[in-house]
C-alpha cells in the first residue's frame, strides 16, 4: 500500500481520494508525493527483465494487481553503452525516443490511463507542449476514453499530426504552453475530466519512474555515477531521484546517483530557484528556446524537483541552443542516437559538466534521450542540403568528390 505525502508541508492524504496537490499548500508548492510500505515489499532482482514493460515494476507502482495496462508495449526502452565516448569511462545512452509514441511520456500516460479507469472517468485531458500530448492520444486510441488536449499552436508539426491522426479532441492554443496549462486545468476541474497533467497529478511521476528503474535493472544493479536530463516543469528529473530512491528502500541498489538537469539558457526557471537555495521558492520567466518540450516559464514541479536534485548531491546546468543544436548532431554522429532539442540537451549538458569539471573522465554517467528527434527537424533543417543533382553518371560522380571535403 502507499500513501500521499506533500512535498512542503508532508501532512499525508489517503489514496482513495481524488487529490492532485496539497489543499493546504496550493498547486505550486504543494506537489505530492507517493510512498510505499517498502518494510512490506519485496522484489527479487532475478524477477526484473531489462526489456519488459513497465508493468513489471507493479509492486512499487500505485496501480492494483487488476489495473487496466496500455495496450502498447511502454517502457523496456534501449540503453546503450558507449565506453571512452568524450574520453568519459562508459557512457549510457537511455533512448526513450523507442517507446511507442516518440517520448518518455508515455510513462507517465500509461499510469494515467490506470487510474483513469480505476477512478471511473471516461474523460481524460492534458496540456502539453506535444509529446505528453501525442503520448496520451496514441496510448488512449485503442481505448474507450475521451481524450481532450490543450497545445500550443506553435507546437512542432510531427507532433501536431500526431494528434489528428490518433483521433483525439485537440485544442489548438493561441498562447503558450503555460497559458494551455492554466487554461486546461480550469477546463479539467469545471467539466470533471480526470487529469493528465504529471506536474500535478502525483501518480503519474510514479509511471515516469520507472526510467530510473530501468537503467537500475539494465546495468545489473551497478547505476551510472551522473545522470543527465533535460528540465521543464521539472517531473522527469523528480522521477528519475523518485526511481532510483524506491530501488535503495527495497535494497535494489546501494546509492543514487548524481542528477543533473539541463535546462535551455532561455528556459532557465528551476535553476534560478535552485540557485537562490532554500526555502525553494517558484519565480516565473518568459520561456524562449528551440526546445520546445522544455519551454516552461512557469513549472509546476519546482519543489520536488530542486529538492530531489539536492538530495542526490546533482545540481542544474543552463546550456544555449545553439549548444542543444551542435548535441542533436554530435550526438547522432557518435551514437545513431537522433533526439529532439530537449533530448539531446542532456548530451549539450554532460558536455557542459566535463567543460566545468563538474564531472570527471572516470565516472559512468547516463544520458537521458527522451523525445525522438523525428518529432521536431524543423529546429535543425538548416543542416539540411536541399539539392537537386541531375541524373548523369559523370555529374553525380563529380558531385560525390565534393561531399567529404
Ligand atoms: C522530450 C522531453 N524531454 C524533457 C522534458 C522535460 O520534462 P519536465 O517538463 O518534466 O521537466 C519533456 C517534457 O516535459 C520532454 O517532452
Ligand atoms: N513538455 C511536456 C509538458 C507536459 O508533460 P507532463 O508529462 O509533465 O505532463 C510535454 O511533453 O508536453
Amino acid at each position: 500500500m502507499y500513501k500521499l505525502k506533500c512535498i512542503s508541508c508532508e501532512t499525508y492524504y489517503d489514496p482513495d481520494e481524488i487529490l492532485y496537490t496539497c489543499p493546504k499548500c496550493g498547486d505550486r508548492l504543494g506537489t505530492l508525493e507517493i510512498v510505499y510500505d517498502y518494510d512490506n515489499i519485496v522484489i527479487k532482482k532475478s524477477e526484473l527483465d531489462p526489456y519488459d514493460s513497465i508493468f513489471q515494476f507493479k509492486k512499487i507502482l500505485p496501480i492494483s494487481n487488476s489495473a487496466y495496462q496500455t495496450y502498447l508495449h511502454v517502457g523496456g526502452t534501449p540503453l546503450y553503452s558507449f565506453k571512452g565516448l568524450l574520453g568519459i569511462k562508459e557512457v549510457f545512452v537511455k533512448y526513450d525516443g523507442t517507446n511507442p509514441t516518440g517520448s518518455y511520456k508515455d510513462r507517465a500516460t500509461a499510469i494515467a490511463i490506470s487510474k483513469a479507469y480505476e477512478f471511473g472517468f471516461k474523460n481524460i485531458y492534458c496540456a502539453s507542449t506535444g509529446n505528453a500530448a501525442s503520448s496520451l492520444a496514441g496510448l488512449t486510441a485503442p481505448t474507450d476514453l475521451e481524450t481532450f488536449i490543450f497545445v500550443p499552436a506553435s507546437a512542432p508539426i510531427a507532433k501536431i499530426t500526431q494528434l489528428y491522426v490518433y483521433g483525439a479532441n485537440v485544442i489548438q492554443i493561441d498562447g503558450s504552453y503555460d497559458e494551455a496549462f492554466d487554461i486546461s486545468m480550469k477546463i479539467g476541474q469545471k467539466k470533471r475530466w480526470y487529469s493528465r497533467n504529471s506536474a500535478i497529478n502525483p501518480y503519474l511521476l510514479e509511471g515516469k519512474k520507472t526510467g530510473a528503474l530501468e537503467v537500475a535493472v539494465q546495468t545489473d544493479f551497478e547505476v551510472p555515477d551522473t545522470i543527465f536530463v533535460g528540465v521543464g516543469d521539472g517531473t522527469v528529473i523528480s522521477s528519475l531521484y523518485k526511481g532510483f530512491y524506491d530501488f535503495m528502500q527495497i535494497g535494489l541498489i546501494d546509492k543514487i546517483p548524481k542528477i543533473i538537469g539541463v535546462q535551455a539558457q532561455g528556459a532557465d526557471a528551476i535553476a534560478r530557484v535552485f540557485e537562490k537555495g532554500e526555502p525553494f521558492t517558484p519565480e516565473d520567466i518568459e520561456a524562449k528556446t528551440i526546445a520546445d518540450s522544455i519551454s516552461v516559464g512557469k513549472p509546476r514541479d519546482v519543489i520536488k524537483a530542486c529538492k530531489y536534485v539536492q538530495k542526490s548531491g546533482g545540481t542544474f546546468l543552463r546550456v544555449s541552443d545553439e549548444e542543444i543544436l551542435n548535441a542533436i548532431v554530435e550526438l547522432a554522429e557518435e551514437t545513431g542516437v537522433f533526439g529532439e532539442p530537449a533530448g539531446a540537451s542532456a548530451y549539450a549538458g554532460l558536455k557542459k559538466a566535463l567543460s566545468l569539471g563538474l564531472i570527471s573522465r572516470d565516472e559512468r554517467v547516463c544520458v537521458f534521450v527522451t523525445g525522438n528527434g523525428l518529432k521536431d527537424v524543423r529546429s535543425i533543417e538548416s543542416l539540411v542540403r536541399l539539392e537537386k543533382i541531375p541524373p548523369k553518371i559523370e555529374t553525380v560522380l563529380q558531385y560525390i568528390d565534393t561531399l567529404k571535403q
